[in-house]
């Protein structure tokens, strides 16, 4: 079945057209990747893809056919472009204001996630002193809080080492497992092709399903 479905989507932003023509299916269950070079358009797709943007055509999420004034109609997880942190909050505090949102989310899920991305082990420290790779695993740790239907992730290797691409990849690959389907903009290759189920080609503001 598929979950989304993006029919004849187009942007245009002062007569400069930013997407045209984007048609694509991402089925439930996938881990959809799209794969393209810088200002492609990727991050726009991702947006549409969560009612973040006005487009012409159609987006249909869960069978529902998407208008952005209205709620959205699944719960969604989502890291798009650089991580929406509290510079002055803890990582703990940071993760804790999103589960207040969300009476599911337990606390034991807010440790688990901090504990496996190192880091739990300057429990005081404000996120303001994070490096770098510390602030990306923390949002990638928020878009995995409450192991959402749909999962978004921009760029999610930004900044990471390879060990801690290695837990990502393990990451999704588990979620998938319990009925996450991702939607995740890279340009990674190596971890594309580790992840990926299909793979989608966004190019000058279009979707191809070949390269
Ligand atoms: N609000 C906006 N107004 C005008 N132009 C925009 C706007 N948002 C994006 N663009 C333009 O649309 C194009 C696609 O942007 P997008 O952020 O989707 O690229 P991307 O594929 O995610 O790139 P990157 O890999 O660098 O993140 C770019 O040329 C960008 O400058």
């Amino acid at each position: 079945m598929s979950f989304i479905e993006l029919n004849e989507v187009g942007k245009v932003v002062k007569r400069r057209p930013l997407l045209h023509d984007v048609s694509a299916e991402i089925p439930e269950g996938s881990i959809t990747v799209l794969e393209g070079i810088n200002g492609s358009g990727k991050t726009l797709i991702l947006k549409t893809i969560l009612g973040l943007i006005n487009t012409s055509g159609e987006v249909i999420v869960n069978g529902k056919k998407m208008k952005v004034q209205e709620p959205y109609p699944i719960k969604a997880g989502i890291l798009i472009e650089n991580p929406s942190l509290i510079e002055e909050f803890t990582a703990y505090k940071n993760l804790d204001l999103l589960a207040k949102l969300d009476p599911d989310i337990q606390e034991k899920q807010i440790n688990d996630l901090l504990a496996y991305f190192d880091l739990t082990r300057f429990p005081k420290q404000k996120v303001k002193k994070f490096s770098l790779g510390m602030k990306q695993k923390l949002g990638i740790a928020q878009a995995f809080l409450g192991a959402y239907p749909l999962i978004v992730l921009d760029e999610p290797t930004n900044a990471l080492d390879h060990e801690s691409i290695g837990k990502l990849i393990r990451l999704i690959d588990g979620y998938n497992h319990k009925g996450s389907t991702f939607v995740i903009a890279s340009h990674d290759h190596e971890f594309v092709n580790k992840v990926a189920t299909q793979k989608l080609y966004v190019q000058e503001g279009t979707i191809n399903y070949e390269k």
